[in-house]
Parts: C-alpha cells; structure tokens; sequence
C-alpha cells in the first residue's frame, strides 16, 4: 500500500514539475509566432503625432496588439524592457512572484527601461499589458508611476487568458487620473486557456473590429518606411 502511495505522489511530483515547462514551450513558441508578424512601420508624416503605443509583452502577444495598433494609428511605439521577467523559467518565477505583491506598494516595482518618456506631444497615450493575476502586469503600473498623462485620453489595452479583476482595472484608471489624464478608457483580448486560445490573425481581426472602430484608423501598410531595428 505504502508503495502506491510513494508512486502516486511521485507521479503527481512530476505532473507539478511539467507544468512550468510546458508553459514556458508554448509561451516561447508564441513569441516566435508573433515576433514574426506585423514589423513596426515608422510614420511617413513625423508631425502627425496624435498617438503614441507604450507596452510591456514577456511573450509577444501584447507586442503584436501595439504593433498592430501602431501601425494602424500612425503611432509612435515603445516597447518598456524588464530583464528579470524574459522568458524562460527563471523570468516565470519571478513574473508569478512579483504579479501580486509589486502593484500595490510602487516602491518595490522592477526597474523598467525606459523609465520616462516626453509623452507632450501626444494627444492619446495607449497603455498595453498582459494580465497577471488578474491585473495588468507590474511594468505597466511602473511606467504610471513615472510618467504624466496631462490633459491626455488614456487608453490601456490588455492581452489575457482567461480572467482580469475590475477592481484592478479600477485602480489603475485612479492611478492614471492622479497622474493628470484627461479621460481612460480599457480595451481587452481574451485569447482563451492555453490549450486553445485564438491565433494571431485572430487577435488582429478582432482589434480591428473591436478596439478601434472608433479611432481614426490609418490605410494599409504601404509606401511607409521600416523602422530601424530595435539596438
Ligand atoms: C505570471 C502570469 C500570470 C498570469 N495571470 C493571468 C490571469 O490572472 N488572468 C489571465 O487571464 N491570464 C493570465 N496570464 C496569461 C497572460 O495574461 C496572457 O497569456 C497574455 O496574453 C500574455 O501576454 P504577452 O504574450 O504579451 O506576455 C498570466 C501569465 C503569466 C506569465
């Protein structure tokens, strides 16, 4: 009996310890994915500066929603960097520790690089994260906490699986307006549980229908130059 036993929680043992390394292959395979798609595509006008696309992705799905949102709004875009949160297990861990205990005590948020930005010249500031346990993640509540938003509409954009809290998206609308916006708004994806989310052209399909019908959105990507890479 003692031998089932021991066997039983070796097996469960091993299922738990899978877990971690299934979802850094998916997550990993994902960034691939995404990262293949839909490069940014400077502004052919630089004086047009009506919006601007600031964003944290650890595995590439927000990216892709700021690119797409960039590119179609003529936006220019900033990708916000946090080294300890890369992919791979150890970026998995400290994600999964940091999701809950970072958002509401700002002193102990990670760095983030950039950490401020001139955002005056815009008139529309999009916000976009992942959701990590059910509240966007800690980088973009760091970049809030760095920045001003005066007199600005202020747009955060969520990619997430499954659930996000309103009480954490209210509390970030109340960070937003302390820090001087004019207005917030909230748009999110749901991709659905890992095993079955939706694909990209999906996600893109669905931030076209959904996320900018109201937005003056720019034609087709042509006759626009590439960005330069990203040193
Ligand atoms: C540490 C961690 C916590 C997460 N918590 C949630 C959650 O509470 N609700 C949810 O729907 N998705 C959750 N997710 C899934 C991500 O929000 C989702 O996969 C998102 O689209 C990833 O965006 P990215 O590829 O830009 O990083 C979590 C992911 C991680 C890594």
């Amino acid at each position: 009996m003692l031998k089932w036993i021991a066997v039983a929680a070796g097996v469960l043992l091993l299922a738990a310890g899978m877990v971690p390394l299934a979802i850094i292959w998916i997550e990993s395979r994902q960034a691939r994915q995404a990262g293949g798609m839909e490069p940014h595509v400077a502004s052919a006008q630089p004086a047009r500066r009506g919006a601007v696309v600031v964003y944290f992705s650890r595995s590439g799905n927000t990216a892709l929603a700021a690119r797409h949102i960039a590119n179609r709004l003529d936006a220019d875009l900033h990708a916000l960097e946090v080294p300890e949160y890369a992919l791979g297990l150890r970026g998995l861990a400290h994600s999964a520790l940091d999701a809950d205990a970072r958002r509401n005590d700002p002193a102990r948020l990670r760095g983030i690089r950039p950490r401020t930005l001139d955002l005056r010249p815009f008139d529309t500031v999009w916000l976009g994260s992942p959701v990590w346990f059910y509240s966007p993640a800690p980088p973009i509540w760091a970049f809030v906490e760095h920045n001003r938003f005066d007199g600005q509409r202020v747009v955060l954009f969520n990619t997430y699986n499954s659930n996000i809290g309103d009480d954490q998206i209210a509390a970030f609308k109340a960070r937003v307006m302390a820090r001087g916006a004019a207005s917030f708004e909230h748009r999110a994806l749901l991709r659905g549980r890992m095993t079955r989310q939706i694909g990209p052209d999906e996600m893109l399909r669905r931030i076209d229908a959904d996320w900018l019908a109201g937005d003056a959105v720019r034609a087709p990507l042509t006759a626009r130059t590439p960005a330069p890479a990203a040193p």
